[in-house]
């Protein structure tokens, strides 16, 4: 009898140190582990959530459009601060995204959070306004083969493109982030040169992007290489406008996130589940996954803002309609309360 009861014990006690699955299964990130800073890293980073756009727009398969509104209401609940949400571009580029007017105006809106959209030109960003977009995103490239690629003309022609959409945000009081693609490599053309993403860096922040985000587009980047590319462009921008945008292809995206912070950067883009690829970009696997980036940060002692929990359940919700394992590794560790 005394031995049943030990045994029960023994149960309740291990159900709740490791979760039903054993002990590779956390209950709660960072319960009992420690959460220790690094001199010198910001104290808040801003995470823009691309899943519902960079993660979706690859996707072979049409996902409903009223899943891509429940991933994104989830992600809401989450805390993000700022979620792209859909892409304003030609059904005939990117069909996944054809959607996007419904999305934009299917959501749940919460009064904090910025619901943005990329706009590559003016009938974008039009269709973008009256949808409802908080915020769009201009995207170009340091690379002219990508650029040629993925958005049919060369840099300078986009940077000209882009002046048309930046007039008409301005006169509708709309902020305008910017894209700079393949900074640390190019699937067309290789190495990129830290001087060029720079000069395009500049281009976008003088014609008045209030951001700047840095994409490894192809996730080949290391973190040598990340701090030396963003050595260069804050001798043009300040850090303080800068985001890096990390695809994880090679393993490498949150060494190469942990080395932009210690650069000096605050922003952070990620994709729930580890969704994404480019299409126009053979060969890209996904952005680095959100629930990784946060644990990481939220371990290093620097807030976000972000219930993880919640995140890892949107994590969850999204990878199980798309019938898939989880790219993150923390959700993959993590057991749900609900599992319990
Ligand atoms: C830029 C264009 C439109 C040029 O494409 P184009 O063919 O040169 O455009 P066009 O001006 O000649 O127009 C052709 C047709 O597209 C229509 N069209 C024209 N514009 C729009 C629009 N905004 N929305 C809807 N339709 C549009 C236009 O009305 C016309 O329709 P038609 O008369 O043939 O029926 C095209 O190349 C395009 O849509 N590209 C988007 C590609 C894309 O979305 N790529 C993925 C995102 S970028 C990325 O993933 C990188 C990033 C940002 O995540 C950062 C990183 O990871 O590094």
């Amino acid at each position: 009898m005394a031995a049943l009861k030990r045994l029960k014990l023994l149960k309740i006690f291990s159900k709740l140190k490791y979760g039903v699955a054993g002990v590779n299964c956390l209950q709660n990130t960072h319960r009992g582990y420690a959460q220790i800073s690094i001199a010198g890293l910001p104290s808040f980073v801003k995470i823009v959530e691309v899943g519902p756009r960079d993660g979706l727009q690859n996707e072979k398969e049409k996902v409903a459009t009223d899943v891509k509104i429940e991933l994104i209401n989830k992600l809401s609940l989450a805390g993000i601060p700022c979620i792209e949400v859909t892409s304003f571009v030609s059904p005939k580029w990117v069909p996944q995204m054809a959607d996007h007017t419904e999305v934009l105006k299917g959501i749940q809106r919460h009064p904090n959070i910025i619901y943005s959209a990329l706009t590559p030109n003016l009938k974008g960003f039009t269709s973008a306004l009256e949808a409802g977009a908080n915020e769009v995103a201009i995207f170009g490239a340091a690379s002219e083969s990508f650029s040629k690629k993925n958005i049919n003309c060369s840099i300078a022609e986009s940077l000209e493109r882009f002046e048309s959409v930046m007039s008409a945000a301005k006169s509708s009081n709309i902020p305008v982030r910017g894209y700079v693609s393949c900074v640390l490599g190019c699937p067309y053309e290789g190495t990129i040169s830290a001087e060029k993403v720079a000069q395009v860096a500049k281009s976008l922040y003088d014609m008045g992007c209030y951001e700047v985000s840095l994409g490894d587009t192809i996730g080949v980047g290391t973190p040598g290489a990340m701090k030396h590319m963003i050595s260069e462009v804050i001798k043009v921008v300040p850090v303080d406008k800068l985001a890096v945008h990390c695809h994880d292809t090679y393993g490498q995206a949150l060494a190469n996130i942990l080395a932009a912070l210690q650069m000096g950067i605050s922003v952070v883009d990620s994709s729930v589940a580890g969704l994404g690829g480019c299409p126009y970009a053979k060969g890209a696997s996904g952005n680095v996954s959100s629930e990784d980036v946060v644990y990481m940060l939220h371990g290093l002692n620097i807030k976000t803002g972000i219930d993880i929990q919640k995140l890892i359940e949107a994590g969850r919700y999204i990878s199980s309609k798309l019938e898939r394992n989880t790219q993150s590794k923390v959700a993959q560790a993590t057991c749900t309360k609900s599992s319990l």
